[in-house]
């Protein structure tokens, strides 16, 4: 039987436990970074972030939120260095939101919530694909950036341009050429911790990197984003937003950061 987890109050990050035991596990993700917490690590390496457009395929409305897939057949674009060792390849990237720009990161900073945040998610190459990546305690790696409201972001506005084409979830419109370097913040200092997936099926397989630096978005941007639905074509319209879960216990957990 399908799981049928979602945002709201029914189905919403309260309720996964029901159908994911993990979400009550010792490594979930987001977490609240508290800067003053984090201990600088001078073994942490700056991240690589290697990306080619052509890898580029589509955007697709997956019903929690729209995702950028990439073909992940080569190393054309990948994540190498920063915390982890070896080669992590880009499957795809993805944001969760708010229905207010006072809401919709996942990861805190001191409680600062940011009005959105991107997800670069990156596989592991020692294992044959990435779903034996997702199940292995090092398998993947994702990049988070805050998305911070101020100026238009006319690089994000080309995501935005398809928005017409994936309004409801299951559509998918072709996107290609587009490079994801260009979504992320001039400085790369980060905060790295080991977590999980942050929606269903929560697998603590994740070696998080969150950037210290925001990119910005703007008050109409948002509001594009806040016209995708959850709900498929020829249903009742459930606009998109709020598909963020709060933050999970450290439980002990260290948060290192790369820079002082
Ligand atoms: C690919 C994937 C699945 C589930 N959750 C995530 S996330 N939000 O942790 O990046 N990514
Ligand atoms: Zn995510």
């Amino acid at each position: 039987m399908s799981h049928a987890w979602g945002y709201s109050a029914e189905n919403g990050p309260e309720k996964w436990v029901t159908n994911f035991p993990i979400a009550d596990g010792p490594r979930q993700s987001p977490i609240d970074i508290v800067p003053a917490d984090a201990s600088y690590d001078a073994g942490l390496k700056p991240l690589c972030l290697k990306y080619d457009a052509k890898d580029c395929i589509d955007i697709l409305n997956n019903g929690h939120s729209f995702q950028v897939t990439f073909t992940d057949d080569t190393d054309s674009s990948t994540l190498k260095n920063g915390p982890i060792s070896g080669v992590y390849r880009l499957k795809q990237f993805h944001f969760h939101w708010g229905g207010s720009d006072d809401r919709g990161s996942e990861h805190t900073i001191s409680g600062t919530k940011y009005a959105a945040e991107l997800h670069l998610v990156h596989w592991n190459t020692k294992y044959p694909s990435f779903g034996e990546a997702a199940s292995k305690s090092d398998g993947l790696a994702v990049v988070g950036v805050f998305l911070k409201i101020g100026a238009e972001n006319a690089q994000l506005q080309k995501v935005l341009d398809t928005f017409d084409a994936i309004k409801t979830k299951g559509s998918q419109t072709t996107f290609p050429g587009f490079d994801p370097t260009t979504l992320l913040p001039g400085c790369l200092d980060y905060w790295t911790y080991d977590g999980s997936l942050t929606t269903p099926p929560l697998l603590e397989s994740v070696t998080w990197i969150v950037c210290k630096e925001t990119i910005s978005v703007s008050p109409a941007q948002m509001a594009s984003f806040r016209a995708l639905q959850f709900s498929g074509k020829g249903e009742a319209a459930c606009c998109m937003v709020d598909n963020y879960r709060p933050p999970q216990p450290l439980k002990g957990r260290a948060v290192k950061a790369s820079f002082q």
